[in-house]
């Protein structure tokens, strides 16, 4: 085991933060100024109300603003979304495609996740497209069934290796304080890998995949220190800049 040599931690605040957690996002930028932040790429994937002023504060910055969602149109008549160009207008570089809280409550399929880590690719966004068994699915043995399904059908072909990121998220692992056992991650994480090198011919290996489901400090060494884990997606542990760093600071 060992970490990944190019690896990125991500915090995704869902629908978390006012004007007043701007000052969480000034903390993290504080940290990966003076290297407190870790040797890892951060980002934090705040909500859409919160993006363009967050992004105008991090001129210079190497920390990131992503989004946690886009349409697959680039505009049009679609009251209450927001277009990838829209995010990438705000200043955002990332975007989430496919949490499985999207596709619970939102009823998004893997084409769905597919046409919107398009529309994130053609607006010059990173894609993080998340794949993740339920509960139900992992006691039924069916895991990686359905994480080969999630990952042929959400991640389009052709997708550049160096800017397309999976989130390996189990469902039932999600604010729940649960995690899958070391051998659990690593399995799925290399069927993944083999799995993007039948898609991504020209270098499914060097995609990026995280792993997310309660990861906090007190677990973040031992995950991260998986083969094939290339980071983390983290939700509520991101929300307080102390904690999201003791969870970037793993990687020295
Ligand atoms: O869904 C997640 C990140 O996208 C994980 O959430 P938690 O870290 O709160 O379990």
């Amino acid at each position: 085991m060992a970490f990944s040599s190019h690896p990125i931690v991500v915090g995704n605040w869902k629908m978390n933060g006012l004007q007043a957690s701007l000052d969480q996002v000034l903390a993290v930028r504080e940290a990966c100024a003076t290297g407190a932040a870790g040797r890892c790429e951060v980002a934090l994937c705040v909500p859409a109300t919160l993006i363009a002023q967050a992004a105008s504060l991090l001129a210079g910055s190497r920390l990131m603003i992503g989004g946690q969602d886009c349409h697959a149109a680039a505009l049009g008549a679609h009251t209450g979304d927001i277009s990838a160009e829209m995010l990438k207008d705000a200043g955002a570089k990332l975007v989430i495609v496919g949490h499985s809280e999207r596709r619970a409550n939102h009823g998004e399929t893997d084409a769905i996740v597919n046409e919107k880590a398009q529309a994130a690719a053609r607006a010059g966004l990173t894609p993080i497209i998340c794949v993740g068994e339920t509960r139900a699915e992992r006691d039924a043995g069916e895991t990686l069934r359905v994480i080969g399904r999630q990952i042929d059908d959400s991640v389009p072909r052709g997708s550049n290796p160096e800017a397309t990121i999976i989130a390996y998220e189990p469902v039932w692992a999600i604010g729940t304080g649960l995690t899958p056992t070391e051998k659990d991650v690593a399995e799925v994480h290399a069927f993944i890998h083999r799995r993007l090198a039948t898609l991504v011919p020209t270098g499914g290996k060097d995609m990026r995949i995280l792993y997310g489901g309660s990861v906090k400090a007190s677990n973040a060494a031992a995950l991260l220190a998986i083969d094939h884990v290339d980071g983390a997606l983290v939700g509520g542990a991101s929300l307080k800049a102390a904690d999201f760093l003791g969870i970037t600071g793993v990687y020295r």
